[in-house]
């Protein structure tokens, strides 16, 4: 049985906590019963001996195994990992909705994926995240009494995500922490009105709306001193022919769209200049969390 997961950016500019799309980048996790609980990691975190024991993935898989079989089985653990770790590109999320999948897949129970989406908020509590990496495409998502609702748009294969990932993490709820306690009204009006014209653009496909579109105010500067360089990645993405370029997640990731032909120039000036930051081209991923049975 092979689970996987697409990496997520999320907010997008503007749409904080609420906006997220996903990236054809994948955490797989292979897995069979065993006499003896194991282990192995290929890819992203292999080199990382916190990642071999109990960690996040393994301590919701075990949660929810027990409490769906009330039964204690071990198992052997093969994980293939592409989305790197703390960079704003979802990893979180993967591991949760892989660990939540993978439970019941083990204990029999077929699930909704609108359900693994609920059971995933437990663990991470905004949703724009979590949404994508179960659905795939681009999803607008608000949480009501513990439950996510959300809507989805699938992405084109003419536009493209370029990635650029610094080499130094930031962790998310640290990254949380440097938000101000409250927004001025004249702020909050800016965000809603600029989240709710992203949506609208990325409905219609209107692409050349996006720069204009995804501007914030309530988070990416504060997050973005943390790591200087991201503000002039965002001039050169920008420069160079980005439709939008926005902090992914908490960052460090700075995450650009571009139509397929720009794709790969906006990345050789990124790569050019940032010559320390990994920058990738991707496609977008419309299908979210995939059961191999
Ligand atoms: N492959 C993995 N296996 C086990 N745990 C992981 C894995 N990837 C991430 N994690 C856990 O998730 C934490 C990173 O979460 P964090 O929210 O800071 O980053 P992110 O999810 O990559 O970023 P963002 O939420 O901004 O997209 C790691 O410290 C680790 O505990
Ligand atoms: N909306 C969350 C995303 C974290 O990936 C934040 O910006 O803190």
């Amino acid at each position: 049985m092979i689970i996987s997961v697409p990496g997520t950016s999320a907010n997008l500019g503007p749409g904080f906590d609420s906006l997220g799309l996903a990236v054809e980048l994948r955490n797989k996790v292979e897995f069979h019963p065993s006499k003896f609980f194991s282990v192995s990691i290929k890819g992203e975190g292999e080199n990382n001996p916190r990642l071999k024991g109990n960690n996040l993935f393994v301590g919701i898989f075990n949660d929810h195994y027990s409490r769906l079989t009330q039964k204690k089985q071990n198992f052997k653990f093969t994980f293939y990992n592409q989305i790197p770790m703390s960079r704003g590109l979802g990893s979180s999320s993967a591991v949760i909705v892989s660990a939540i999948a993978s439970a019941h897949e083990a204990a029999g129970i077929r699930v909704s994926k609108r359900r693994i989406l609920n059971h995933a908020l437990v663990y991470e509590s905004h949703p724009d995240n979590i949404t994508p990496a179960v659905m795939g495409g681009f999803n607008v998502a608000a949480v009501e009494k513990n439950k996510v609702f959300s809507q989805k748009k699938h992405l084109p294969s003419y536009i493209k995500a370029i990635v650029t990932i610094p080499n130094k993490p930031i962790n998310t709820s640290k990254a949380r922490t440097l938000l101000p306690k409250s927004y001025s009204k004249e702020n909050a009006i800016f965000n809603l009105s600029h989240t709710a014209l992203t949506v609208g653009a990325f409905f219609n496909e209107d692409w050349e709306m996006l720069k204009l579109a995804t501007q914030d105010r309530f988070h990416q500067k504060a997050r973005m001193k943390i790591l200087p360089e991201l503000f002039s990645v965002q001039k050169t993405a920008y420069e160079s022919g980005a439709l939008m370029s926005t902090l992914s997640g908490s960052g460090s990731t700075f995450f650009s769209m571009a139509y397929d032909e720009d794709a790969a120039m906006i990345a050789n000036k990124l790569s050019q200049k940032f010559p320390d930051f990994i920058v990738k081209i991707l496609d977008f991923d419309n299908d979210g969390l995939i059961i191999e049975r």
